[in-house]
């Protein structure tokens, strides 16, 4: 089965290609998700998959408040574009979302069919991409992930490991809870949906899922784990600050509670990720490995 992923160096698109057999990466320049939507569904029509999944997105959650038009061109239209592609290839789409869909004012976690409600230009960018999805494409899984950590590309644990280098002390928010969840668990629940998708058209499997880590934490857990971790393995760590909101301003506004709750995918596509302490760990200890040694002359 030949999976075609946008994006190239993104976290889910290098994870599935670590963890998946007939994986076709499919990002810029050969597909930029800001060309005409004919050339987009052009492209991916060329290497004729039998999924597609679209991991390619504009992700930059503060810088997204003033690049409205880039975020919503990607993420909305170019994401409007893929499942054309798909529709015509009559193949099954997998669509990658995100918490930030949601205001974060439900003390509890959030279910598929709770109203959304985006602080902020990314969560909206985001929001108008799953409708424009599930619009032109019924074969269609919007799986909506969150707090997304790998060894590749950049996020949160690789920013901590940074800042814990050059400083003692570091305040991080204690008042926005969510599930950190590894790239790496997300690619084995995306290859798991895949499966299912090809295997059978129940209308069941499509629509819009939730899929996180199991557990939950705030920012400033998450960061006291992976000191812990790193710490265990002699990697650096520091003290965390646990600090307001208020008391780290940024540009775009987060949900205080973004929590999903993941029963459907569970009983509908027998899909549950693993605890996020566990996947930091694993990622955590492969950010501290060694660089391989240069081979050679
Ligand atoms: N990161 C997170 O914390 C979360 C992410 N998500 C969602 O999960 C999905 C995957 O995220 P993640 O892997 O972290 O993303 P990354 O930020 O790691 O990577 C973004 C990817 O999108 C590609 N991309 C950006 N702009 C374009 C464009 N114009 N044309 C083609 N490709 C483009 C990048 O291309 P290139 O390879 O050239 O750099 C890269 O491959 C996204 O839909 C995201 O919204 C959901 C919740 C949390
Ligand atoms: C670096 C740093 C961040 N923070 C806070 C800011 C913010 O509230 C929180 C996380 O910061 P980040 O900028 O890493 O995270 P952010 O970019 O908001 O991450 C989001 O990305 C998008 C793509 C998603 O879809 C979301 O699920 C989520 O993962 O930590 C501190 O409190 N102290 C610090 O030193
Ligand atoms: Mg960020």
């Amino acid at each position: 089965m030949r999976i075609v992923v946008t994006g190239r160096e993104g976290q889910v698109v290098r994870s599935l290609a670590e963890r998946g057999d007939d994986i076709v990466p499919l990002g810029r320049p050969d597909l930029d998700l800001v060309a005409e939507p004919d050339v987009i569904v052009a492209a991916i029509e060329a290497v004729r998959p039998d999924v597609i999944v679209n991991a390619a997105a504009y992700t930059a959650v503060d810088k997204a408040e003033s690049e409205r038009d880039l975020a919503f061109a990607i993420n909305e239209r170019g994401a409007g574009a893929v499942a054309r592609a798909a529709n015509r290839l009559g193949v099954p789409l997998i669509h990658l979302s995100t918490d930030y869909v949601f205001s974060g004012d439900k003390p509890e976690p959030y279910v598929e069919s709770d109203p959304t409600g985006p602080t902020g230009v990314y969560g909206a960018s985001k929001l108008a991409g799953e409708r424009a999805v599930l619009d032109a494409h019924d074969n269609a899984a919007v799986l909506r992930t969150a707090w997304v950590y790998s060894p590749f590309g950049g996020n949160f644990v690789k920013t901590m490991l940074r800042l814990a280098r050059e400083r003692d002390e570091l305040g991080i928010v204690a008042d926005q809870r969510g599930n950190p969840t590894s790239a790496l668990d997300i690619a084995d629940g995306v290859l798991a949906v895949a499966a299912n998708l090809a295997r059978s058209d129940d209308p069941a499997l499509r629509g819009t899922f939730h899929m996180t880590a199991g557990g939950e934490a705030t920012w400033a857990e998450f960061a006291e784990e992976i000191f812990a971790q790193s710490a265990r393995s002699g990697g650096p760590s520091a003290t965390v600050n646990r600090i307001a909101t208020a008391d780290y301003p940024t540009p775009a506004r987060r949900p205080a509670n973004s929590r999903l709750d993941c029963s459907r995918l569970r009983e509908m596509h027998g899909v549950a990720l693993p605890d996020w302490r566990q996947s930091t760990a694993a990622v955590v200890s492969r950010l501290l490995e060694p660089e391989p040694a240069i081979q050679g002359r």
